[in-house]
């Protein structure tokens, strides 16, 4: 197995402008630009975090400017990935939902001709009394999904999460053991400031470690508004738990970058075979 470049990115002021509904001049140049940087370094995979091309600053905002698979903010990414041949995931995609006043929090994947690959709609909804901080219900305009995603690339086979599906580690193991996402799974996210400065890389370390596959994160970090703020390390990890690749959370803006290969997910289940060992079909399913 070859390795290729992968790399996470992120923009300044993204979220609020970008090649979103508002779409500001300055915000497009961010993401044009940065992609344009990253493909010099030789990137073929460019991963955004949640809310890469919104984040209102009021419940309810993020709904009206919805859009379908097939409106023009994805259409403008997908020129932005057959313009660059690069693949794109673009995590935590405000994708228009049942009525009005529903979307859903979509992960996609865009391939280097610019096709849509697959989509993944967040299943576990944040509905979090965040401690100090503030109340998130998440549900009120998020309806969640219901179907695990995967989808074969030229970096393997991705396992496609959002956010909080950090936190249930079934998901992961249903990746990994049943849908043998072999290579990568996706967390783009939006982390809180309290939950992500306890939680969010030790949770990602877990996962990697405990599927044994990369670990791709895109973060959103700083402060969006009044009452936003996200915390977060944009970290790519490999399939031993080591962060190889860091863009932290002080940078407003860059991206960081790292090679998958492949024969390094075969190299760590070869010498410890967990799937051989795990016992859930015997035990755990039956008790
Ligand atoms: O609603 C939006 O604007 C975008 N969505 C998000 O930011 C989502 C839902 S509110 N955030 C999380 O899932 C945070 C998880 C988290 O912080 C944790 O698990 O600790």
């Amino acid at each position: 197995a070859r390795s290729r470049r992968v790399s996470l990115v992120r923009c300044r002021g993204m979220a609020s402008s970008l090649l979103g509904a508002g779409l500001a001049a300055a915000g497009r140049v961010g993401v044009v630009q940065m992609t344009s940087e990253a493909a010099s370094a030789g990137v073929k995979f460019l991963c955004f975090p949640e809310v890469f091309s919104f984040i209102g600053s009021k419940d309810g905002e993020s709904v009206k400017i919805a859009e379908p698979l097939d409106g023009p903010i994805m259409q403008r990414y997908c020129s932005l990935a057959k313009e660059s041949s690069m693949w794109l995931s673009l995590g935590g995609f405000q994708e228009k939902g049942l009525d009005d006043s529903h979307q859903y929090n979509t992960h996609v994947i865009i391939d280097d001709s610019g096709e849509i690959r697959s989509s993944y709609r967040k299943i576990h909804l944040f509905d979090v009394d965040v401690p100090g901080n503030m109340v998130y219900k998440e549900s009120r305009f998020t309806t969640a999904g219901d179907s695990i995603v995967t989808v074969d690339t030229p970096f393997g086979r991705l396992g496609l999460t959002v956010c909080y599906d950090l936190r249930f580690p079934e998901l992961y193991q249903c990746l990994r053991f049943k849908h043998q996402a072999q290579v990568v799974l996706l967390v783009p996210s939006a982390f809180t400031k309290v939950t992500g400065e306890a939680h969010w890389e030790i949770l990602l370390r877990a996962r990697a470690i405990e599927t044994q596959c990369y670990v791709i994160a895109a973060a959103q970090a700083g402060k969006h508004n009044e009452k936003r703020e996200s915390y977060g390390d944009s970290i790519i990890i490999d399939p031993w738990g080591t962060v190889i690749a860091r863009l932290p959370d002080r940078l407003s803006t860059g991206f960081a970058v790292a090679d998958i290969d492949l024969s390094k997910v075969e190299a760590v289940r070869t010498k410890m075979p967990i799937s051989e060992h795990r016992k859930f079909d015997s035990i755990w399913k039956t008790s």
